[in-house]
């Protein structure tokens, strides 16, 4: 049975969110689609993606399949055992799945009903090589090697061990996240393959470089409100380089700028920025290294341009004019500054600075000040955070009982500083390292066994009594 009620918040008949803008031309008598599989995959706009899931999922209190940590169990092919209240197969009880993972249809089956609708994006590889080398440099060995993208570009099997862990950030990270070998020799019939292998699947693939194009398109294929696909870009990069000195030129995050705890030696020193120039050659060499990604590249992009002309490119123009009206309106309500995003270390709200990973920093949003307290809402929901909104979704999910923790205290010491009503994660699952600040919890963590990627698997006393397993990751 499926957990339903009326959204909690509604707009104010005053706010932007209610005007009969955020509707959108007409979607016929089509009904919305809550059930929806978006393969995240990296570096390409996918936490925009995520972001309106989260937010049409909140908004009307459908489930996610949250994952345990903040991947489902990345870069292990999935299992259905990582989402945080899987209680087997008979029991289908999301409605909306999304984190980061290594795509294995049969597990993704036993937690999603039949008529799941799946889609994902893809991004041109040689601009994915460029975001996943800034984001990943000092996680995928092979990166961290080389001076910049462009000697990787010129040899990469000189900085390329294929056993070594995170190294597959680095080469056909699409097909990989897809779940398939990306190691393999590209051949025709191989990449005909795992084509086929996607459509016979996902139903829509997004294509990051026509973004707006793509909420069109996703917006009629879900029956979704306009205002359900207009977002704010997030996880973008800076483009100049990063400043050095002080905590402006190194940010290391947020949790772990506020408890100056542990972050892993030389983390907090200044880094230069790395160098992603590239020749039109070594652009060239990129796409024979990701032969594999180039083809589903080229093969998607067609047959997103189909789907387009299917569509009408008048039509297709017209919705887009109004999809970026309504970004700036809600932009100038929204947003300060003009809505420019704006360094981690300048907004003044740590709650929603975005996480920071590599060598650039990844930029986020301030929001206005003295909007009306249901505008406030809608506002920051389009520019929280992907790692801080899981926190915000799992709450509301596995409501927790405060008693517990305090009469236990079998806190473990280090792992969660529980003061104040806050406590730190420190979770590596997903990039590498990464320190969070969550919000009050009052659940007891014995330290237990450890995950794959060395990182403490620890046991949970939650409310949930299927999940036993809370992914406790050490910097
Ligand atoms: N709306 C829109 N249109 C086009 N591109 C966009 C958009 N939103 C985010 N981005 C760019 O996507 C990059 C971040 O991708 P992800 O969010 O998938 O990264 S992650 O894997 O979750 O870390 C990151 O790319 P780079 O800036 O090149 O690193 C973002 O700038």
């Amino acid at each position: 049975m499926f957990f339903r009620r009326r959204a909690s918040v509604q707009p104010a008949a005053h706010s932007i969110f209610s005007s009969p803008d955020a509707q959108g031309p007409s979607l016929g008598s089509c009904q919305p689609h809550t059930h929806i599989m978006f393969l995240k995959t990296h570096k390409t706009a996918s936490s925009t993606v995520l972001n309106m899931l989260y937010r049409f999922g909140e908004e009307r209190n459908l489930r996610f399949a949250l994952p345990l940590g903040y991947q489902l169990g990345y870069p292990l092919p999935f299992n259905a055992h990582r989402v945080k209240g899987y209680r087997g197969p008979r029991a289908i009880e999301f409605h909306i799945m999304g984190n980061h993972m290594r795509f294995n249809k049969l597990e993704v089956e036993k937690v999603m009903p039949a008529d799941t609708f799946y889609f994902s994006i893809i991004r041109d590889p040689v601009a994915l090589a460029e975001s996943s080398f800034a984001y990943f440099k000092e996680v995928a060995p092979a990166f961290r090697k080389a001076k910049g993208l462009g000697d990787f570009a010129d040899d990469p099997r000189k900085y390329y061990d294929p056993r070594l862990r995170n190294n597959h950030y680095s080469r056909n990270l699409l097909w990989f996240d897809f779940g398939m070998d990306h190691n393999a020799n590209f051949s025709m019939a191989l990449a005909q393959r795992g084509e086929a292998m996607i459509r016979r699947t996902f139903k829509l693939i997004l294509v990051s470089e026509y973004f707006d194009q793509s909420m069109i398109l996703l917006r009629h294929a879900l029956c979704w409100p306009l205002d359900a696909v207009v977002s704010f870009s997030l996880n973008a990069r800076q483009q100049k380089p990063i400043s050095t000195g002080g905590m402006s030129g190194n940010w290391v995050g947020k949790a772990a700028a506020a408890a100056a705890i542990g972050v892993r030696a030389g983390y907090s020193q200044p880094k230069t920025p790395p160098n992603l120039s590239l020749t039109e050659d070594q652009r060239e060499k990129l796409r024979q290294w990701n032969a594999l990604d180039w083809y589903l590249y080229k093969v998607f992009n067609r047959t997103f341009w189909e789907e387009i002309d299917r569509f009408g490119r008048a039509q297709m123009e017209q919705e887009m004019t109004l999809l970026r009206m309504r970004r700036e309106d809600l932009a100038r309500v929204c947003l300060r500054d003009g809505g420019k995003p704006v360094e981690a270390q300048r907004i003044r709200d740590k709650n929603i600075r975005p996480y920071q990973s590599g060598l650039v920093k990844i930029l986020g949003y301030e929001l206005q000040p003295g909007l009306d307290n249901i505008t406030m809402m809608a506002c920051l929901r389009m520019i929280r955070p992907e790692i801080q909104y899981k926190d915000v979704l799992d709450t509301k999910q596995f409501p927790r009982v405060p008693a517990v923790q305090a009469q236990s205290g079998q806190l473990s010491q280090g792992l969660m500083a529980a003061a104040g009503g806050t406590f730190l994660r420190q979770d590596s699952s997903r990039t590498g390292e990464k320190v969070v600040r969550g919000e009050a919890v009052g659940r007891t963590l014995e330290e237990g066994e450890k995950d794959w990627d060395g990182s403490r698997l620890m046991r949970s006393n939650q409310t949930d009594t299927t999940t036993r397993k809370r992914k406790v990751e050490i910097v």
